[in-house]
Order: C-alpha cells, then structure tokens, then sequence
C-alpha cells in the first residue's frame, strides 16, 4: 500500500482578485509519485486544530520550501524588514505540526523553509538575511540568474559530518548542492543535531537527535534535481522506505483497548 505523504501548503493570492489559495509546488507533487512513491497529499495551512486530526491519518511529512520567512516572533527575532514576504497561516499550522509529528515518530523531512520551521519549531531562531553578516556567503536566488537555471545549478558545497546519515547515503565528505535561501539558522534547536555545513559554516543540514525513523531537514532542494541527481532521487527513496515502512505498521489491527 503506497504511504499517504503530507506536503505543507503555503497561502498565495491567485487570480484577478488575488484570492488566498492554499498552495504548493508541483515539484513536491512530481517527487512523492517519483521516488517517494507514495500518494501526495495537500495539506491546507488550517491551522492548529487541523494537526490532531490528519496527522494519524499520514505516513510521512514534507515541509516544503517557499519564499515567505518564518516569522521572527516564533524565535523573539527583530522584525522584518519592509516588504518581506510572511506566511502566518502557514507558522501557524506547520510549526505545531512538525512538533507533533516528531512527538508521533513520523517520517519527516523538512526542505529549505521547511528547515527553518523544524529549527523554529523545536526551539531555535534564525538569521534573517544570512548574505549580510560578516564573513557568510550570498545564499539567496541571485536575481540576475533564470529560477530554472538556479533550482538545478549546484551554488557551493556542504561538507558531511562523517558517519551521518547524509555522509553514508553519499557515500563522500562533501556534497554540491543549489541553494535559494535568505533565511539561516542562527541557533541551533537543542533537539536537533547539525550534520552538514556550508563553506561559511551555515548550518545545512539537521537530525532530530531523539527521532525514533527518518527526522531530517536540509537547506537545500533535492526536489529541483532528483531526475538528474543521484544523492537527490536516494534521498527521496528513503524517505519513501519509511513511510511505507509507517503505512504497513498502520494499516496492522490495532490492539483491541
Ligand atoms: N524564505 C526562506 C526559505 C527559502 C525557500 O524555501 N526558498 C525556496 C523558494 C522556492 C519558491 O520560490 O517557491 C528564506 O528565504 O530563507
């Protein structure tokens, strides 16, 4: 039985009348019918009350990325700055929902925003614009480059804790991989365990240290180039093997009470 995958939606406003939609890349979309090989399913930025009721029903989670920021009063940040994009719907559904998830041991794996949503999540803050502190690289989409070139162009490399999940998975030191971000870990989340850095020792990549399956998030979006990229498309198998692995444990009788 393929694994119901839960994939975070954003609010956008779409059409003439810039009505709010609930909405989120068809990459996400394309990787659980790929090499998740599960059944995706969208779920609306609703809400608290919306997490008791769909997570027992799920088998994995996707955190998905997305141009809005956290927003800073989830980590007592400063404000942003004029005009920076925020999704409140969007914190207020997924943050209590990835602390639930864990709390569950659900397989869970959070991209780009959906990164900085477990670090926040968890307990810890973020660096709003990581291009502007002293000695960091510029993480961000560069405007002067085409969105297509710069999902599949490699921006600079993370180097792999050796032994970590990622490092075995790869099977080397240092991975290359895109990178279209603002927004960085400022502090580590006491839960989670950094397991891959950028050259300017931006955090990258995390594990839930006391996750009982697959807990990780990346910074990066395996999801632009998992048809071409090796590391990408394993990446997504696994995360697909253990919510299948949930979904064949939920689908077993349940012990009478
Ligand atoms: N807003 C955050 C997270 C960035 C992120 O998820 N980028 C992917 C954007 C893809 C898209 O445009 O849908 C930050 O800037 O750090």
């Amino acid at each position: 039985m393929k694994p119901l995958i839960g994939i975070s939606c954003c609010v956008k406003p779409f059409g003439i009348f810039a009505t709010p939609n609930h909405a989120a890349s068809d990459s996400y979309i394309r990787v659980v019918l790929g090499p998740v090989d599960g059944i995706p399913v969208l779920l609306p930025a609703a809400g608290e009350a919306l997490v008791p009721e769909i997570l027992p029903r799920l088998d994995g989670l996707i955190l998905t990325g997305s141009r809005s920021n956290v927003c800073p009063e989830y980590y007592e940040g400063p404000p942003h700055a004029e005009g920076t994009p925020e999704d409140k719907a969007r914190d207020a559904t997924t943050l209590p929902l990835i602390r639930a998830a864990i709390a569950a041991g659900l397989p869970l794996l959070a991209i780009c925003r959906g990164f900085q949503e477990l670090n926040v999540a968890l307990g810890g803050s973020l660096n709003q614009r990581v291009q502007d502190l002293p000695g960091r690289i510029d993480h961000s989409t560069p405007s002067d480059q085409r969105f297509a070139k710069v999902r599949t162009a490699k921006a600079h490399n993370v180097r792999l804790l050796p032994g970590s999940f990622l490092a075995e998975l790869s099977g080397r030191t240092e991975i290359p991989v895109n990178s279209l971000h603002n927004q960085g870990v400022a502090r580590l989340a006491p839960r989670l365990a950094a397991e891959g850095w950028a050259p300017d020792g931006t955090i990258e990549a995390v594990r839930v240290k006391d996750a009982p399956g697959f807990a990780y998030g990346i910074q990066w979006h395996p999801e632009y180039d998992w048809e071409t990229d090796s590391l990408s498309r394993t990446l997504f198998e696994r995360f697909g093997a253990a919510a299948t692995a949930w979904a064949a444990r939920r689908a077993l009788p349940q012990a009478a009470e």
